[in-house]
């Protein structure tokens, strides 16, 4: 099958793919999300994203489908990496075939199973999803929709990766955010609940602290019924947004009761780390601009214990997972098989004609609404 891979650069290359079995893993949607090996041009355990397209990405080419975009210029151990795409054509619908790194474990399924995080490693995965949207800062990208399902992990290694980047944005964008129906509920910030429609990398602290909450705690933070109750919830804790909060976020002033802040301590009950408190009051700030930047939360003492040298032992005997080079944000892809054709538009769209013309075999998502 003819698809393409990604240089460092995010140019595309065109190359011959090769996979073994698959089954579904995953389903959103408008995708379903299969697993298995990667034959060629690596042999690697991989996820296949298969997304029929939406009424706005209906005319695009693979290579100009948004997620494809977003993800060929991000490359972090942290992340579900876009490794190779193709497209396939099915009933006059152009169905886009993303290959990913690969986790077996959702958190939000591992959630509903009852498993329970110690918290060495609740702190290890927030390492690393903190270390994921770090990244995603340093090239201007907002994910969107962090939330325990978008979370994928190893848990005999430890390991974790930020998937799905069919919400992600890039910030220099013009297009609004959609302001109070952008982010799962759950794990909504303030300002866009208020409904400011900028899209900043603050968005994604405030998701993933709440995200952390769960690793360490178990239970959702913030459970809002509605937009409403959501509102009520955060001010509950934090309090009614200050003038200052209000004029930083250029909203209107939220419509409901003005509360006390309760603090964050007293609304969770369970008594979390300390240092884990720490972290969460500089990240849970109402104003965007006042919460911590995922670089400098990645410095907090509360990850100290994973830093330590030698390596701690995790609870089923492993050591620690070596994720202290995931601060880095330079992570090279490698580029396997680069055919001799050159790079750049008509290498792409020679590509993209050739893999949509090797559109083989139908699946049920073609025929799935
Ligand atoms: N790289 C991956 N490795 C393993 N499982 C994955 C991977 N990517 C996605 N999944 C699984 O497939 C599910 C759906 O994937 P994803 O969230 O990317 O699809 P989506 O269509 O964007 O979903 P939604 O409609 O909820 O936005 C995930 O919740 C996860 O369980």
């Amino acid at each position: 099958m003819n698809g393409y891979g990604i240089k460092d650069g995010g140019e595309f290359f065109p190359v011959s793919l090769q996979f073994g079995g698959h089954k579904l893993c995953g389903s959103g949607r408008f995708s379903n999300v299969y697993c298995g090996q990667m034959i060629g041009p690596i042999q690697k355990e991989v996820a296949v994203k298969n997304v029929w397209s939406d009424t706005e990405t209906r005319h695009l080419p693979t290579t100009q489908y948004p997620e494809v975009q977003i993800l060929s210029k991000v490359f972090h151990p942290s992340i579900s990496n876009l490794l190779y795409f193709y497209s396939r054509n099915a009933n006059n619908k152009t169905i886009h075939c993303l290959v990913l790194d690969y986790l077996p474990s959702e958190m939000a399924k591992l959630r509903d199973q009852g498993v329970k995080f110690d918290v060495l490693d609740a702190k290890l995965y927030t390492f690393q999803l903190f270390c994921a949207i770090s990244h995603l800062a340093s090239k201007n990208i907002v994910h969107m929709d962090i939330k325990p399902q978008n979370v994928i992990m190893d848990r005999m290694k430890g390991l974790l990766k930020l998937a799905d980047f069919g919400n992600a944005r890039r910030l220099e964008t013009s297009e609004k955010t959609g302001g109070a129906y952008q982010v799962t509920r759950f794990y909504r910030p303030p300002e866009l609940l208020f409904g400011c429609e900028k899209f900043t990398s603050a968005i994604d602290i405030w998701s993933a602290t709440c995200v952390a909450f769960e690793l360490f705690a178990n239970r959702v933070l913030f459970r809002g019924k509605d937009t409403k109750d959501q509102i009520m919830l955060i001010t509950g804790v934090l309090g009614y947004p200050t003038d200052e909060d209000i004029k930083s976020m250029g909203v209107k002033r939220p419509r409901v009761a003005r509360k006390e802040a309760r603090g964050i301590e007293t609304f969770t009950s369970k008594m979390l780390d300390p240092d884990m408190y720490e972290f969460m009051k500089s990240t849970l700030k109402i104003d965007p601009k006042k919460r911590k930047t995922a670089i400098d939360v990645l410095k907090m003492s509360v990850f100290d214990v994973i830093k330590v040298v030698p390596r701690k032992k995790r609870s089923n005997g492993a050591e620690l997972p070596n994720v202290i080079g995931y601060t880095e944000m330079n992570h090279k892809r490698e580029c396997v098989e680069v055919e001799p054709a050159p790079a750049g538009i008509e290498t792409t769209e020679k590509a993209e004609k050739e893999s949509k013309s090797s559109s083989s075999h139908s699946t049920e998502e073609e025929t799935r609404k």
